[in-house]
């Protein structure tokens, strides 16, 4: 009865024997399709440029298309300008409007080998999906184009006269920006961001509203996206903690320009309490001397100091409020003797680099003084009505999650919190507990929550993911920022990682996890980022027989000088697995220059017979919808339903 009523409710959508049929034939012919290429890039932190750029260029794979379709027919140094035209168009329209003496011919060129390309990445597709990426305002052009042979009997003349007619009604430069568009898009049909678009580099909301423009795409969060999550619903603590990071780095325009955070506030408690406060160990990082004079650069450093220390304040009171998180021991601001000036850590005493705290009560130390505390309810205001901050957290939790199963792959930024001996560890959250998947589901659960709820409360557990020891997101026993700003001592910054990061290069493990989230573990891979590869030491991202990845290649500029590369993209095409690493990106500028050089180095990690739609799970979906139409069919044929019986009630 059920089954009917569902039946019915399918016949309103297709309500006739030949509807049925055509869409059968549609999804089986989808079925055979070769299965649509997956990206996965990892660990952004705000580096939109090179982000960017792998977006233009599909990772690279772009140079190696037109390599393979043009061969030796054309000179190396063109198809480098080709590949350059279709990564930056206007950029480089440009540059050949300065240079071409014949700037018709080079359009009729150009767009014909632009359309060779496009002809190539839009073979994979039904012409109906391809359509429904054209552009608005070539829609019917391209869509001429593209399925036409230029040497078709009959047809030569029709498909030149369109091209010349694009040209000379001066339409061309607007033809090659779309057609280039959809190349790059038709270039991945899947985009996994696994998770750290936020913090260090200098343009997160630029990578944001690139993902936010982008055809298909889906998220894992990162520690550091939760710190930007929890910061965006104004709990005043991740605020603090989210431009302490943003000081540290100098990075004032995602924060002014980019969100319209006003900074003025703290700056104005910067220069009141620590006028005469060096803060050496505050001075912004990497090559910031290029952007900042030397004042902006010590108004900074006291800025960083003032936000660090109601940072510190702020999470001395929420460990004291949230006793269930057992964080006591970093409560370090109750640790510090403020006579000796020095930090007790286990019953030893390590000194500090400066003990000028003048806006701490050593009796109270956690306790914000009414300056600071109006500066941060102002922040955390600020932050709480940034349109496009909001607009772009949202979009965390629609197109993201703590953790994705994919086509047969367990995707997760951190990590799966296992104890020394290879077992799930416990975590009881309000009396229950909860281990593997079904911990990444209730923390899940908790995130969304608060979302909802925006009480603080709820919100805090959001702090409790970027930093806690254990979140699987951070996977770290502390995180040692205050002994790194104030003491010297090693020991106290190391920050001891979960068993889980040794216990991932056994492929046992690996697979017990893959079959923890219900995947096969002889198939499937689990894909994360969080912990840079550190390859020029000779460390692979390849671990566990190749169970599992760690695509963390160092996108992130900070973090390039450990890796000795510039991030990895992992790609999952019809062919099989294959891991492309980057060299650094060194500007839009010398790309339009030079051209766009291949500089990636490809490896093939898996290769499998030709997958089709039908082996993803796209695919299987697809399969289980045709099986209700070939009901459809059959109640259509045997008189069980009329066609067009949508229209009779019941
Ligand atoms: O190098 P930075 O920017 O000072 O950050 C160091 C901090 O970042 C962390 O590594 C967390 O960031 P990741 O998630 O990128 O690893 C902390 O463990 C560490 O204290
Ligand atoms: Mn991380």
């Amino acid at each position: 009865m059920e089954r009917l009523k569902y039946l019915k409710l399918l016949a309103k959508q297709y309500p006739s024997i030949a509807d049925v049929t055509t869409e059968l034939i549609n999804l089986n012919a989808i079925l055979n399709l070769p299965k649509g290429t997956e990206h996965f890039l990892t660990d952004i932190h705000g580096e939109y440029e090179a982000f960017s750029y792998h977006l233009r260029s599909a990772s690279g794979v772009l140079m190696f298309k037109i390599d393979d379709i043009f061969g030796y027919s054309i000179p190396e140094w063109e198809k480098k300008n080709l590949a350059t035209l279709i990564c930056y168009p206007h950029e480089r329209l440009k540059r050949v409007k300065e240079q071409e003496q014949r700037l018709e011919d080079w359009y009729r060129v150009n767009i014909y080998r632009l359309l060779s390309v496009c002809k190539v990445v839009s073979s994979k597709y039904t012409r109906s999906k391809v359509r429904k990426s054209l552009p608005s305002d070539f829609t019917y052009i391209l869509d001429e184009l593209l399925n036409l042979e230029s040497t078709q009997l009959n047809k030569e003349d029709y498909y030149n006269q369109i091209i010349n007619t694009i040209v000379e009604l001066d339409r061309s430069d607007e033809f090659i920006a779309a057609i280039s568009k959809v190349i790059q898009r038709l270039a991945v049909d899947r985009l996994h961001i696994i998770g750290d678009i936020y913090d260090r580099g200098s343009a997160p909301e630029k990578v944001m509203d690139e993902l936010m423009a982008y055809h298909s795409v889906d998220i894992q969060w990162g520690n550091h996206d939760i710190l930007w999550m929890g910061a965006a619903q104004g709990h005043p603590l991740m605020v603090a903690t989210a431009i302490r990071i943003a000081l540290r780095y100098g990075n004032l325009e995602c924060l002014e320009e980019g969100y319209g955070i006003n900074m003025l506030p703290l700056g104005h408690l910067a220069m009141d309490v620590y006028k005469d406060d060096p803060c050496e160990e505050f001075m912004p990082r990497q090559s910031n001397e290029e952007f900042y004079a030397e004042k902006d650069r010590n108004l900074i450093a006291r800025m960083h100091k003032a936000i660090a220390i109601i940072q510190f304040k702020l999470e001395g009171q929420l460990i004291k409020r949230r006793k269930e998180f057992a964080m006591d021991d970093r409560n370090l601001l109750e640790q510090v003797d403020y006579k000796n000036g020095s930090l007790m850590v286990n019953g030893r005493e390590y000194s500090l680099t400066s003990c000028h705290f003048p806006t701490i009560d050593p009796k109270d130390p956690c306790q914000l003084t009414t300056e600071e505390q109006e500066v941060i309810d102002r922040l955390s205001f600020y932050f709480r009505n940034s349109e496009k901050l909001q607009k772009h957290i949202h979009f965390f939790y629609t197109n993201g999650a703590l953790y994705l199963r994919y086509n047969g792959n367990l995707l997760y930024h951190g990590s799966v919190l296992l104890n020394k001996d290879g077992s799930f560890q416990n975590f009881t959250i309000d009396g229950e507990d909860y281990q593997g998947k079904a911990l990444l589901d209730k923390l899940e659960a908790l995130v969304r929550k608060a979302h909802y709820t925006q009480n603080i409360n709820d919100v805090d557990w959001l702090w409790y993911m970027w930093t806690g020891p254990k979140s699987p997101m951070f996977a770290k026993q502390k995180m040692a920022t205050f002994e790194r700003y104030f003491t010297r001592e090693k020991s106290l910054h190391k920050e001891a990682l979960n068993p889980y990061f040794t216990l991932r290069e056994n492929s046992d493990i690996c697979r017990s996890i893959l079959l923890n989230f219900g995947l096969n573990p002889e198939q499937g891979h689990i894909i994360t980022g969080h912990t840079p590869v550190k390859a020029a030491k000779g460390e692979s991202p390849i671990k566990a027989d190749g169970r599992l990845l760690v695509i963390d290649g160092g996108l992130s500029m900070a973090y390039q000088a450990k890796t000795g590369l510039a991030g990895y993209t992992l790609i999952y095409n019809s062919w099989g697995l294959r891991l492309v690493s980057h060299k650094p990106f060194q500007s839009v500028e010398r790309v339009i220059e030079e051209g766009v050089s291949v500089n990636s180095e490809m490896r093939v990690l898996k290769k499998t017979n030709r997958k089709r739609v039908a082996d993803t799970d796209v695919g299987k979906s697809l399969l289980a919808e045709m099986e209700a139409l070939r009901e459809l069919l059959t109640a259509y044929q045997s008189g069980q339903l009329h066609e067009g019986e949508q229209f009779i009630a019941g």
